[in-house]
């Protein structure tokens, strides 16, 4: 099978063989050791504002399912938190696992959560998301933890609409989306200096992990599962697991926005 994914052939442990810098100085996910994490009064409070007539499509790109966003102006963006300057919506997507203890690329103290939110944003002091992927300071991601609790109704659209994209390479208009509502109630976050999690691995991310979950239920999880890796007409695969493993931290520091 070619093409990087993630079952045994192809998975997380294969990946340093076409992207060596899988074995690097800077890679994510990594296992946030709450204690050893120090609070930094520095970290501004994370800023994002985003407008919800930026959204496009709805994609299944064979990996995850992803929502992308028109990012030619600054419409939506992240300022503030760890971060100078301003950093542009591009798309958000997920990680899950194929049953509610595992699946989330961060864990917390060694703890796995059900499924992983990532919001992608490009540092506009770049021309394009495309020049600022493979630059140390060229994305901030904020991830959000999906933990097993009651129905996210603010999930539901989302969801509904995968009925539309369940094969890889398929997409779906999806306009008028606030991310916002994904987000927790809280912002206090965790923040260090890593990577894509998946390939290229490039180690272009300031992670800005929120301490604070979202809900979703055991029923949404499993909508979540009925998407598939697999093309229309190849031999149906359930998209699940696709989530890379904590990675060694290498003396990187992790600071916490809160006390
Ligand atoms: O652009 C990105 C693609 C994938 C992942 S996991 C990112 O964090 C950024
Ligand atoms: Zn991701």
């Amino acid at each position: 099978s070619h093409g990087w994914g993630y079952a045994a052939d192809n998975g997380p442990d294969k990946w340093v063989e076409s992207f060596p810098v899988a074995d690097g100085p800077r890679q994510s996910p990594i296992d946030i050791v709450t204690g050893e994490a120090e609070h930094d009064s520095a970290l501004a409070p994370l800023a994002p504002h985003y407008d919800p007539s930026t959204s496009l499509d709805l994609l299944n790109n064979g990996h995850s399912v992803q929502v992308t966003f028109a990012d030619d102006t600054d419409s939506s963006s992240l300022t503030g938190g760890p971060i100078s300057g301003t950093y542009r919506l591009k798309q958000f997507h997920f990680h899950w696992g194929s049953q509610d203890d595992k699946g989330s690329e961060h864990t917390v103290d060694g703890k796995t959560y059900p499924a992983e939110l990532h919001l992608v944003h490009w540092n506009t002091t770049y021309p394009s998301f495309g020049e600022a992927v493979d630059k140390p300071d060229g994305l901030a991601v904020i991830g959000v933890f999906l933990e097993i609790g009651d129905e996210n109704p603010q999930l539901q659209k989302l969801l509904d609409a995968m009925e539309a994209i369940k094969s890889k390479g398929t997409q779906t208009s999806f306009a008028d989306f606030d991310p916002t509502i994904l987000l927790p109630g809280s912002l206090d976050y965790w923040t260090y200096d890593g990577s894509l999690t998946t390939p290229p691995l490039l180690e272009s991310v300031t992670w800005i992990v929120c301490k604070q979950s979202i809900s979703v239920s055991s029923t949404q999880m499993e909508k979540f599962r009925s998407l598939l890796f697999s093309g229309e007409g190849e031999p149906e695969c359930c998209m699940m697991d696709n989530y890379r493993p904590p990675q060694p931290l290498k003396g990187r520091k992790v600071r916490a926005s809160f006390q």
